[in-house]
């Protein structure tokens, strides 16, 4: 894997309507996520956190607007900034570790990343698909449709961010985890053929397999491979501060054994670490096995 990583802060909460999400990135670093890098023998540039005005985020935080998306000018100008920082990091030859914030940032990231890549894979590590757009949407929260919105569904000006057109295919998508979906995203997984694994899946047939799986689907036809984890991916007993939580999710030991069969493949370019909300949680528990996850992601061996 690239041993030159960038870090980038997504200090974004515009995707969801509760604060504090913005502060996952610096939570992470208060884990001790640069210096556990370092261990491992990667060069680490902290490029710092991409983050709203203050004030301008309190005044426009939960306004919706006609179609139903919440803060939507934010959450568009948020990922057209992100975007640009990391284009400029793939551009650099860097491995991008973009730390969240909410889910909307994929938005940015996939737009600055997919310029890269002919054929992007992206591995969705989630409780959700985050495959709605403004119709499906029971929320009206955009952290639940960046990846619909990579693929070219919904509102035009996020389809269009940064670069006209879809992002990624959908055959190039795998969604692992997946234990909360929409009565629309089920059938666009289905329309689209998704590569899916639910948690029953997981369960199973272990999560080795499901991993074995997901790199066979992906591996030969994708020039780079996005990595895209959300915390709430895993349970809450193991990762309680964030947003959305779903019981009956992933361990932390399965989890690192997933990140560990992606280290072994050497196949993974970028990585979303997102949903960490340090006002929900136990002691910033969750940012410190967000940090663990990135450990065996970037080689932690066990023995
Ligand atoms: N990135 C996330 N945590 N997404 C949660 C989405 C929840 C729900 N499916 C919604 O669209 O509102
Ligand atoms: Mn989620
Ligand atoms: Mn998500």
């Amino acid at each position: 894997m690239n041993q030159n990583a960038h870090i980038i802060g997504a200090a974004t909460a515009f995707g969801q309507p509760r604060l504090g999400v913005d502060l996952g990135p610096d939570a992470l670093r208060y884990a001790g996520l640069t210096k556990m890098l370092k261990e491992l023998g990667l060069s680490v540039t902290d490029k710092g956190n991409i983050k709203g005005n203050f004030e301008v985020e309190a005044e426009r935080h939960n306004i919706k607007n006609d179609d139903n998306l919440l803060n939507y000018d934010a959450v568009k100008d948020f990922n057209t900034i992100l975007a640009g920082a990391v284009d400029a990091s793939v551009s650099n030859g860097a491995f991008p570790l973009i730390l969240g914030g909410d889910h909307s940032l994929a938005i940015g990231s996939l737009a600055g990343i997919s310029r890269h890549y002919e054929n992007l894979g992206v591995i969705w590590y989630d409780a959700h698909g985050d495959l709605n757009d403004s119709r499906t949407s029971p929320s009206g929260n955009i952290h639940g449709m960046p990846l619909g919105i990579s693929c070219g569904i919904g509102d035009a000006d996020l389809v269009n961010l940064y670069d006209a057109g879809p992002k990624v295919k959908p055959e190039n998508i795998v969604l692992i985890g997946m234990r909360d979906l929409d009565e629309g995203e089920k059938q666009y997984i289905h329309d689209n053929d998704i590569l899916t694994f639910t948690m029953t899946d997981v369960k199973m047939m272990g999560i080795a397999e499901v991993m074995k799986q997901a790199l066979d689907h992906l591996v030969e036809k994708c020039d780079g491979l996005h990595l895209s984890l959300d915390v709430d991916g895993l349970d809450p007993m193991e990762t309680p501060g964030t947003g959305t939580p779903v019981d009956g999710g992933l361990s932390l030991s399965e989890t690192q054994l997933a990140m560990s069969i992606l280290n072994d493949s050497d196949r993974i370019t970028s990585m979303d670490l997102v949903e960490v909300n340090p006002l929900l949680d136990d002691g910033n528990k969750t940012a410190g096995k967000a940090v663990e996850i990135a450990a065996s992601l970037f080689g932690k061996k066990q023995l």
